[in-house]
């Protein structure tokens, strides 16, 4: 979609702004702000938490612009996400200038006119597949979604599990994720994995940790209850399973990142057709390991799942579990001690696996060098992208 000349030039403004990106971005909202009033609302009150989204956006498209398959599904899918916003044609132009302007305000060294030309070719190649998905969308599905709270379960100090009926049919894939806002911080999203596959009564399950500072995170958690109507945006992400193969599954779950992994096994068994699925189940301490029984219980109904709980900050298990292979183990469900990704690297061989990976940016990040280094194809890897997870741990 882009030549490599343009490519080579729009990384070398983004290579330039993003030691001053802070600085670009307040630049560039200061700008929108300023030149086009209307816009405001379209944006939360407190901006902390917007101002570095439109950057990692154009890092995200940056980074994938050899693959153009890949960056059309990443756009289409911003495009379908910002009807929520209420982001309407019209808008793209403006944010295009003062986006421009920024640019050129602090890459002084590599703008000129080519990059100029190039950029304005970019921007309006990105808006094209944004607005044109948006379109699409709007034929069959609403810009959002309200769900009514019907469960509010508490399982630590700072992890609930909600579960919310919404107000249209809402059809989705095990293991993609949406964004989610309060009544109590509108216009504030954030994003959570569902976690559970499709349910025939329609309802939606989300595991949430209040994160410090984490607005929408301690609302949910702390302050939510059954009978508060929260709002969705639209279904994303690509870490869904490939039913066109009989590979087995490695899933890593760390964290709440256990809860997508459990909407994948759901997806397997709900498939019938049985294919080895290994998971593991990392937290910082026995008593983080909040979903262990759910898990296990998955295990003890279907022959083809396994699921090893992975402790952090605990002394290294006695046992000889190294080395063992994939296989049934004695002494199954034990805590293993240590890291997620070294834990998985005891185990294996993983060659013929796909690999699934969900839980903070530097597990992900981690695991995924170390699935690679086992063997697994990086296009058999699969997790959300590890900027947004960057963004929602924050
Ligand atoms: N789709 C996804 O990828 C999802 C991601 N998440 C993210 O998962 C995170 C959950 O946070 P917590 O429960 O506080 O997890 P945590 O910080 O307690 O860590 C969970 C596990 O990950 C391991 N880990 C953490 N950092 C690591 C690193 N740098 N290298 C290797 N292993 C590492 C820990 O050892 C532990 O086993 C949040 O950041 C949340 O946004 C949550 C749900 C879905």
């Amino acid at each position: 979609m882009v030549d490599d000349q343009d490519t080579a030039l729009i990384r070398a403004t983004l290579d330039e702004i993003e030691p001053v990106a802070d600085s670009a971005t307040a630049y560039f909202y200061a700008m929108l702000f300023v030149e086009h009033p209307h816009l405001r609302d379209l944006f939360p009150i407190s901006m902390d938490t917007q101002r570095d989204r439109i950057f990692r956006a154009l890092l995200t498209s940056a980074r994938l612009i050899d693959d153009p398959d890949v960056l059309v599904q990443y756009l289409s899918g911003l495009g379908r996400g910002h009807r929520k916003y209420g982001t309407l044609p019209e808008h793209y132009p403006a944010v295009g200038e003062c986006l421009l302007a920024a640019l050129s305000q602090y890459a002084t060294l590599t703008w000129n006119d080519a990059s100029e030309a190039a950029w304005v070719r970019v921007y309006t190649r990105i808006s094209q597949i944004m607005i044109d998905s948006a379109a699409e969308d709007e034929k069959h599905a609403p810009a959002w979604w309200d769900a009514e709270i019907v469960g509010h379960e508490t399982r630590t100090p700072g992890i609930a599990v909600l579960t919310v009926r919404p107000d249209r049919p809402y059809s989705f894939r095990a293991g993609q994720h949406t964004s989610v806002e309060t009544p109590w911080w509108p216009r504030v999203w954030r994003h959570y994995s569902f976690a559970s596959a499709p349910r025939s009564d329609g309802l939606l399950t989300f595991h949430v940790k209040a994160i410090p500072a984490g607005w929408v995170s301690n609302a949910l958690v702390q302050r939510a209850r059954p009978g508060d109507v929260i709002r969705l945006g639209p279904p994303n992400g690509s870490m869904t399973v490939d039913h066109s193969t009989d590979s087995g599954l490695l899933c890593l779950g760390g964290g709440t990142g256990i809860a997508p992994i459990k909407a994948l096994v759901e997806d397997v068994a709900e498939r019938g057709r049985p294919r080895p699925v290994e998971v593991f189940y990392g937290a910082r301490s026995e008593h983080d390991l909040y979903d262990l029984d759910t898990m296990l219980g998955l295990e003890a109904q279907h022959r083809w799942l396994s699921v090893r709980p992975v402790v952090s900050d605990a002394r290294p298990a006695s046992t000889g579990h190294q080395g063992l292979g994939v296989g049934p183990a004695a002494g199954r469900n034990e805590r293993l001690a240590g890291q997620l990704p070294d834990v998985v690297m005891q185990y294996g061989p993983w060659s013929r696996y796909d690999g699934y990976l969900s839980g903070p940016p530097g597990m992900v990040r981690v695991a995924a060098e170390v699935l690679r280094g086992a063997g697994i194809p990086t296009d058999r890897i699969r997790h959300d992208s590890i900027e947004e997870l960057a963004a929602a741990a924050r």
